[in-house]
């Protein structure tokens, strides 16, 4: 310790404090980092790592980065995952007696970070935290960007473990002592920071006290925490990471809220990505996701409410008939529609601003937003005065413009404020003195200006100049072919290739007027805007209620208008327990779709005479489409929104359930098989009588034999449930499944209809009563452009299977003269297997005549008809 440094002595006392956090030390214009900490940060930032005391036996390591661009710089390396201290001189280092005095003023990590550059502007960004306790699994969850403090007990681990895949929180707490089992598990299905925190920060009682103290409450119960020990135990190490992590009050963390699981519709993780509810598949992002079709908002606080909702599906028949009664409102007044749509989209992200407020972070740009956003707020009130009842009447009652908010921002910050290093941002009469010193820095250009016509003209120099840099102040410029000119009072300071540089006594003096006048125009300006932050943190109960009331609206709002552009109709949400849609469609298919090409489908399930569907029909009919479709509507209707269908009843579901398509997950070392049989093993286990499950193709990932078993068993035991049943969608090519229907009374089969013609398969995507025996996959593998020799070779094999199974039984050799009978019992001109007879043109034309042409997609018809035609001519021939 001796060799050290005074400076680095205070470093690595102040580092000591954070030995987890990069330490960003300010010296000067820049913050430092060094040791360790200067290595992984130059790795992560592409900066030049370099050495303090580079003569010394060992020097220390560091790298840096300017401060006024600290930001993004903190925004890597949180992003990269770890956890910043930014340490800053907390003394004017001009008074500072000896070492500038320096202090840790605020420690980011990828849960605590309200800076808009870290965050999503559509997602929140939980920092949870998990607790046990008597067997009850408490967890907590906090947006500090936000102040949304939610908190749910449940009473298994695997029902926490879902929950927290449902809420994603982006950075989670766990007692270093209490590491759950779930934990590897958890970080191998998405990236999350998990932070380990002394037992103590879950101490039920401390974690009450904290509480209690934050909220400035005489106990929890007013907020329905009563016996909520767990989650109490979770909340409060939250609130106990954020204070040691120097996040200030957060007086906008107003309240905590307590949830039930069973208020909401459970949706596990493997139905979320099977849905491709938040993300599709095919693009890996939000793109081709129902997120994308519905998120119409036009604010960021909207943005995060619909993904809300859509996390959240309702369970409660009163919320989701005020959520569609007020979204209905909205789509039979296009008028109103359009005025809120403009207003909405000048508001920016207010209940964030505030977060920053808060903390102690907003900057002068941050209020300028905030008070465009407060602008719009009675142009919105007036929109909404036209409406009477549910939820706009409610979003309009106790509205507050907040223009005592505007009107203060509008005296005190200037319209279009540039960063706050620069200085400027405050409007010059907000404050007598300050009014005085701009005079006088303004008046500076002047004299500059001045000063300089007066010195070219006394010393016959035209070219000469007087300029500012930050090094030397002000000087005067000469040029090289001028030096003979230059007055003798001049004072050389510089020597450039072309050019003298001087100072002069005057210079001087007018210099440190100015710089004073500066220093204390930044000092007034930041008093004054600190005292216009912390009053508007005063106010932050208002702004956040407006926040919250703008984000409702907004959410409503997009649904509606998802509604009236897609032709989206209101359906009956009731208890029963039926499911009954007309024409509907694929909310997000029928994007990528012509318009009017997506054929619409008609779709009955009930309790008591269609439980269990088994869907047949070949590859690429439209079974999955079909499947999904049905559970979107469902989903969108338990949110409140209207639904792509011309009617719709639907019977409110506890849990939508989904084992769709073949994945395999080797990074989680679980095959492809074991996947859907885990998938599959959770339905039947967690399924209840209110549920609707979604199979598609289960058992496809094993042998023939054992898949279908296991496919058949299912669904007798989704048939037979709790002596109730459960309504089920079972999409499948084991065309044997279709027995079911024989022998148990709530199974019903349906197929997607196809027409085959030649050699070839015409796709109607309509579905139809009743089961079929073909699968057509060489069709279809031909249509994908699979070679024809392997197509052709296909086709022999299929017929020596079929051969083997329904001709004589047995090896090779009689497979073999089956299939050369069949070959010479086919026509030589005809197609293959379809084309064994040879149609008339009366035939032909029956089957013209035939067509639904309006059931059809355009390119369906266009197909049938030309094929039709191709094949009269033919026969005609
Ligand atoms: N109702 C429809 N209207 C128009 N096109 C549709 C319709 N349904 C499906 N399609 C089109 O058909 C394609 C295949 O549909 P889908 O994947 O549902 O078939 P599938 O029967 O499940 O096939 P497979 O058995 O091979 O999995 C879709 O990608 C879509 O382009």
């Amino acid at each position: 310790m001796q060799k050290l440094t005074p400076m680095m002595q205070q470093y690595l006392e102040i580092k000591a404090e954070f030995p987890d956090a990069l330490l960003l030390y300010r010296m000067g214009d820049f913050y430092e980092l060094f040791l360790d900490d200067a290595v992984k940060a130059a790795k992560i930032l592409d900066i030049a790592l370099t050495s303090r005391d580079k003569q010394a036996e060992n020097p220390v390591p560091m790298c840096g980065v300017p401060y006024h661009a600290a930001e993004n710089y903190i925004v890597k390396l949180v992003d990269a995952g770890h956890k910043v201290a930014v340490c800053d001189q907390v003394e004017d280092p001009r008074q500072a007696k000896g070492l500038v005095r320096r202090e840790v003023t605020r420690v980011i990590t990828p849960g605590l970070v309200v800076e808009q550059q870290n965050l999503a502007a559509a997602s929140p960004n939980y920092l949870a935290a998990v607790a046990e306790n008597s067997g009850r699994q408490g967890l907590a969850y906090l947006d500090i960007s936000t102040g949304e403090f939610k908190v749910v007990e449940l009473d298994a681990e695997s029902t926490v473990f879902d929950e927290i895949l449902r809420v994603a929180p982006r950075e989670l707490l766990v007692d270093e002592h209490a590491r759950p089992a779930w934990l590897d598990q958890l970080q191998r299905r998405f990236e999350v920071t998990v932070t380990f925190v002394d037992s103590d920060a879950f101490d039920r009682r401390r974690a009450e006290k904290r509480l209690i103290e934050h909220f400035k409450v005489h106990s929890l119960d007013g907020f329905g925490l009563q016996n909520m020990k767990a989650g109490i135990q979770a909340a409060g190490a939250i609130l106990h990471y954020a204070r040691a992590n120097r996040l200030g009050d957060c007086s906008h963390v107003r309240s905590l809220l307590p949830y039930h699981p069973h208020d909401y519709m459970t949706l596990d993780e493997a139905t979320v990505r099977n849905l491709e509810i938040f993300r599709s598949a095919t693009f890996g992002n939000r793109k081709g996701s129902l997120l994308d079709v519905i998120d119409r908002t036009k604010t960021p606080m909207g943005a995060r409410k619909i993904q809300e909702w859509l996390r959240f599906p309702l369970l409660d028949l009163e919320r989701i008939l005020a959520r569609q009664e007020a979204v209905g409102e909205l789509v039979e007044r296009p008028a109103v529609m359009a005025r809120l749509a403009d207003h909405l989209s000048r508001i920016q992200d207010m209940e964030r601003i505030l977060g920053r407020i808060s903390v102690g972070s907003a900057q002068p740009r941050d209020l300028a937003a905030l008070r465009k956003s407060l602008r719009s707020l009675p142009e919105i009130r007036k929109a909404l005065a036209e409406h009477e009842g549910g939820m706009l009447k409610e979003i309009s009652a106790d509205w507050d413009d907040l223009s005592d908010l505007a009107e203060r921002i509008e005296k005190t910050l200037v319209e279009d404020p540039p960063a706050a290093a620069a200085g400027g941002y405050i409007r010059a009469d907000a404050h007598p003195e300050l009014e005085q010193v701009t005079r006088l820095s303004r008046d500076a250009k002047g004299w500059m200006l001045n000063y300089e016509a007066r010195e070219r003209e006394r010393t016959g120099i035209g070219s000469l100049k007087v300029r500012y840099n930050k090094i030397f102040g002000y000087f005067i410029e000469v040029s090289r072919a001028n030096l003979s000119l230059v007055p003798d009072h001049y004072v050389r300071k510089q020597t450039l290739v072309n050019a003298e540089r001087f100072i002069t006594d005057e210079l001087k003096t007018f210099e440190s007027q100015v710089l004073e006048a500066d220093a204390r125009r930044m000092e007034l300006e930041e008093a004054i805007f600190r005292e216009l932050r912390n009053w508007l943190a005063g106010q932050g109960h208002r702004i956040q209620k407006m926040s919250r009331k703008v984000a409702e609206l907004d959410g409503l709002h997009s649904l509606a208008e998802t509604a009236a552009l897609n032709d989206y109709r209101r359906p009956i949400v009731d208890h029963s327990g039926d499911l009954s849609i007309r024409e509907s469609r694929h909310p997000v298919i029928e994007h990528f779709m012509e318009d009017g090409s997506f054929v619409p489908n008609d779709l009955e399930l009930n309790q008591e005479a269609q439980q269990v569907l088994i869907i047949t029909g070949p590859n690429m009919a439209g079974k999955s489409t079909i499947l999904r479709q049905c559970a979107l509507i469902v989903l969108l209707a338990q949110i409140g929104s209207f639904v792509p269908a011309e009617r719709a009843r639907i019977g409110i579901v506890d849990r939508i359930f989904t084992r769709v398509g073949a994945s395999d997950d080797l990074a989680r070392g679980r095959s492809t098989f074991m996947v859907e049989m885990q998938e599959t093993a959770n339905i039947l286990r967690t399924a209840t009588p209110r549920s609707l499950v979604i199979l598609d193709e289960i058992g496809r990932g094993t042998s023939t034999f054992d898949g279908m078993s296991l496919a058949w068993a299912v669904a007798e035991h989704l048939h037979n449930y709790q002596g109730v049943g459960v309504k089920t969608l079972f999409a499948t090519h084991y065309h044997e499944l279709t027995e079911l229907a024989e022998r148990l009374p709530r199974v019903k089969n349906f197929n997607v209809a196809v027409k085959e013609w030649e050699d070839d398969i015409l796709f109607f995507h309509k579905l139809v009563p009743g089961g079929t025996n073909r699968s057509y996959g060489i069709q279809v593998a031909r249509l994908a452009g699979i070679p024809g020799e392997v197509i052709d070779r296909a086709r022999e094999i299929l017929i020596q299977l079929e051969a083997g199974k329904h001709g004589p039984p047995g090896g090779v050799a009689e497979a073999l003269t089956h299939r050369r009978k069949v070959r010479a019992a086919r026509p030589k001109e005809a197609g293959f297997q379809l084309s064994l007879f040879r149609p008339t043109a009366e035939w032909i034309q029956e089957q013209i005549l035939a067509l639904d042409l309006d059931r059809m997609t355009p390119l369906a018809a266009l197909q049938t008809l030309y094929a039709l035609k191709e094949r009269l001519a033919r026969s005609e021939l």
